[in-house]
This record gives structure tokens, C-alpha cells and sequence, in this order.
């Protein structure tokens, strides 16, 4: 049906040539991306780290077992396998872990006939995450239902309701994330530049999907983005952070830093093309295994985007609400990232040479060369800092790389 068809693939092109795991053995993007994530989480503008949140989940829960004696659904939900909630849904399995939610496996006692798999998130026990969740309804719900077929690979939307004061949603039941693929399938150097094609394809299908819902979607990377059984097929999940386009509320802390687009942090008006830098930096992590802009603090993000592309156009600069915390006043970089400061990077460095993306990706043997210097042309476009110049989602759709042509 729809979607689940669409790409029927051999599991193979999934997979990682053995040439790829000799040539990159020493697995060195896998140190540098566990470091990175950590800090990724920990945002210096107030993500709470997972230790943290392990250790309020420790206390809170004891706490809350002194105090209810046998009651499990604290601040932080834990759930027992087995546990019917809503007289519905028996919990069958652990699913993933985000920061303000718990996401389950469960199974749906009505389902009759039906594929009674699906997955609960349970949103954490507090008055903002309430709000959140109830916005992330709405969004699944229009996405939902502007997509009868299920084409446009946004995970579905199935229901949702209250158990012991937490808010939870019933969503269809997909497999595993991106990061998890990478790790498991590219052993952290990447996967084939074929499954990356036809993950592209899908995630401009679905970038399409939400330009014609007027949504934007704020936190695109490897962790929101669940694949089927087989990994043939991904769908955007987690609309927490979604915003109806045209909102333009200017906040530098929209979107995981590592995923973030420059003109967040200079606070620029912001639309579409901010999903899509997303969606370039999560393709460019797919193909190489690594983490494009690592960078430690929005200043560093802005040296990293400066490193591959150039400086700035003095005009985007001069628009920018948050310019003056990176820039002086004659427009030169000011670096105040701890680890800038340490490499001695300049204070003035607005000679910087751009390196583009293309000498970042390796070709490696077996892989199409005319396949891939299209890839790298799709990603040199989508990562224009203008976002007004930036590779639109049809143009994304119609270039080369996906189709072929
Ligand atoms: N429909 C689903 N099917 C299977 N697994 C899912 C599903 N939805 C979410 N998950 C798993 O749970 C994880 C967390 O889900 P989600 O990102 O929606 O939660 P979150 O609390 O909004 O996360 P965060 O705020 O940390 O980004 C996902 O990365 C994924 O591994």
C-alpha cells in the first residue's frame, strides 16, 4: 500500500560494502559522535543531560513509591510489560527513550483483524510537555488526514488519550531510528549510496508533504526519522517542536544544535528551508557515518558552516538579531566557542576559505562515480547559508540525485 510498497528494495543495497569497513577500520567517527551527541543533549540552553534526567527518574520514582505505595507512573513514566492503559493497549515492549517521553510497544486489544501493533508515546508528567503534546496532536492529525494513502512518510497519527495524568499517543509502530541504523547497518562509516537515495527520495517526499500542510518541523535528525522492518521505508516522526510556518517566533535554540540551520542562529526569519538544511546534514551523516557541524556551542555551529561554505553574506548578517553575539561590528567573526579559542582560532576570520562539501566525501570503490558527484552537487546546494538561495523542496525533488536523470 502507498508508501509501505513503493520501494520494494533488495535488503543488500541496506547493507555496507566489507571494502568500506577496511578502508575506515579505524572507526574514528565513532568516538568523535558519542562525545558530540552527549553534548548535543546537554544544550547550554537547558536540555537536561540523560544522566540527569536518570537520576531525577531514580528519585522521583522512589519517591513516588513511598508516597503512592504501588504507584510506577511518575514525572518520568516508567510502565510495566503487560499493563493494559485505557483498557486498550497492553504494553508488549520498550521502544525508545526521548527526552520528555517514553515511547512503548503495545499491543491493540480491539484490533480485531487489523495489524494491532502500535507504538504509545507517553509524554512526561508536567504542565509544558502537556501543552507540547497536545500541539503535536494537532500537527499529526492534519498531517494525517491530508494523507489518506499514507504516501508522504509521516509517521500516522492513530489516537490519543489520558492514563494517570500523562498524556499519551497511539502512532503506528515503525522499527527502529536513524541513528540506530547508522550504528547497527554502517558500523559508523555510513551506509550505500543507493539506500541513501532512497532515503533522500522519501524524506523530500515527506519535506513536500509538510511545505503543503504549511508545518514546519523544528528538530529533523537521525533520531526522528524510524525505519520498517525491512529499512526500506523511514517516516518523520516526533512534531513536538513543529510550528505552523509563518510563526517566526526568533529563538537561537529551535532545532538540536548539530541539525540547526544558520539562520536560526542569527536570528533571521525562518520558513521550509530550515528543514531542509536538517534534512542535508542527517544525508551527509547516512553516506559518511559522521556528524557534519559538531559544533560544542551555536558560535562553533557558525565557524563549522563558515569552514564549508564561506563567509556570510554581509546583508544576511546585517538582518540578524543575535549578529552582534557572533560578529563585530564590522561583520568579522568574533569566536567565543571555548574550543575556538583553544585552536586560537582568529577573532577575525572573515578570509576563511570554504571547503565545500565535496572533498569531506570519499568515493569508495563499487559506488557509481556519476551517482555520487550528483549526491555531493545535491548537497552543496542545500547547504547555501542564504536560505533564500537554498535548494527548494521541488527542485530537491527534480535534481538528478533522486531522479536519476
Ligand atoms: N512510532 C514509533 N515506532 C517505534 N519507535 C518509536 C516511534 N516513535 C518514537 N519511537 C522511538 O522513541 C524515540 C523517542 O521518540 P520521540 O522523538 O517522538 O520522543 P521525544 O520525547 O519527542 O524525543 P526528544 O524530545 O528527545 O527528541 C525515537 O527516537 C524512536 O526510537
Amino acid at each position: 500500500m502507498g508508501a509501505r510498497s513503493s520501494d520494494i528494495l533488495c535488503d543488500d543495497i541496506f547493507g555496507v560494502s566489507p571494502i568500506r569497513v577496511q578502508k575506515s577500520g579505524n572507526l574514528e567517527g565513532m568516538h568523535v559522535r558519542k562525545n558530540s551527541l552527549r553534548d548535543n543533549w546537554d544544550d547550554e540552553h537547558g536540555y537536561y543531560s540523560k544522566l540527569y534526567q536518570s537520576f531525577l527518574f531514580i528519585s522521583l520514582s522512589t519517591f513516588q513509591l513511598l508516597l503512592y505505595n504501588s504507584s510506577f507512573f511518575a514525572f518520568y513514566t516508567e510502565y510495566h510489560l503487560g499493563e493494559v492503559l485505557d483498557g486498550h493497549y497492553r504494553i508488549t515492549a520498550g521502544s525508545g527513550k526521548g527526552v520528555f517521553s517514553t515511547v512503548v510497544q503495545a499491543k491493540d486489544l480491539k484490533a480485531g483483524e487489523n495489524d494491532p501493533e502500535v507504538a504509545i508515546k507517553i509524554i512526561c508528567n508536567e504542565k509544558e510537555r502537556y501543552k507540547s503534546g497536545k500541539r503535536e496532536v494537532s500537527v499529526l492529525e492534519k498531517l494525517s488526514s491530508a494523507d489518506r494513502e499514507d504516501k508522504r512518510h509521516c509517521v500516522r497519527f492513530i489516537s490519543s488519550f489520558m492514563y494517570r495524568d500523562h498524556l499519551c499517543l497511539v502512532l503506528e509502530s515503525l522499527h527502529m531510528n536513524l541513528r540506530e541504523v547508522i550504528k547497527k547497518f554502517g558500523r559508523d562509516i555510513g551506509l550505500k549510496l543507493t539506500a541513501v537515495r532512497t532515503y533522500s527520495k522519501q524524506l523530500f517526499i515527506a519535506l513536500k508533504h509538510l511545505k503543503d500542510c504549511s508545518i514546519l518541523h523544528c528538530d529533523i535528525k537521525p533520531d526522528n526519522i524510524l525505519v520498517n522492518g525491512s529499512r526500506n521505508m523511514l517516516k518523520l516522526c516526533d512534531f513536538g517542536s513543529a510550528l505552523p510556518a509563518g510563526i517566526n517566533d526568533i529563538t537561537p535554540i529551535l532545532v538540536s544544535r548539530f541539525y540547526r540551520a544558520p539562520e536560526i542562529i542569527l536570528g533571521l526569519p525562518y520558513d521550509h528551508s530550515l528543514d531542509m538544511w536538517s534534512v542535508g546534514c542527517c544525508l551527509y551523516e547516512l553516506y559518511t557515518g559522521k556528524i557534519l557541524f559538531p559544533g560544542g556551542t551555536n558560535n562553533g555551529m557558525l565557524w563549522l558552516h563558515m569552514e564549508l561554505k564561506g563567509p556570510f553574506p554581509k546583508k544576511m548578517l546585517r538582518k540578524g538579531a543575535f549578529t552582534t553575539q557572533h560578529f563585530d561590528q564590522d561583520l568579522n567573526f568574533h569566536a567565543t566557542d571555548e574550543n575556538l579559542v583553544k585552536k586560537a582560532v582568529n577573532k577575525v576570520c572573515m578570509n576563511v576559505k570554504p571547503s565545500g562539501v565535496g572533498p569531506k566525501i570519499s568515493s569508495f570503490p563499487g559506488e557509481d562515480p556519476k551517482m555520487l558527484s550528483r549526491f555531493k552537487d545535491l548537497l552543496e546546494k542545500i547547504f547555501v547559508l542564504d536560505p533564500q538561495k537554498r535548494l527548494t523542496v521541488s527542485q530537491a525533488l527534480s535534481h538528478p540525485f533522486i531522479t536519476g536523470k
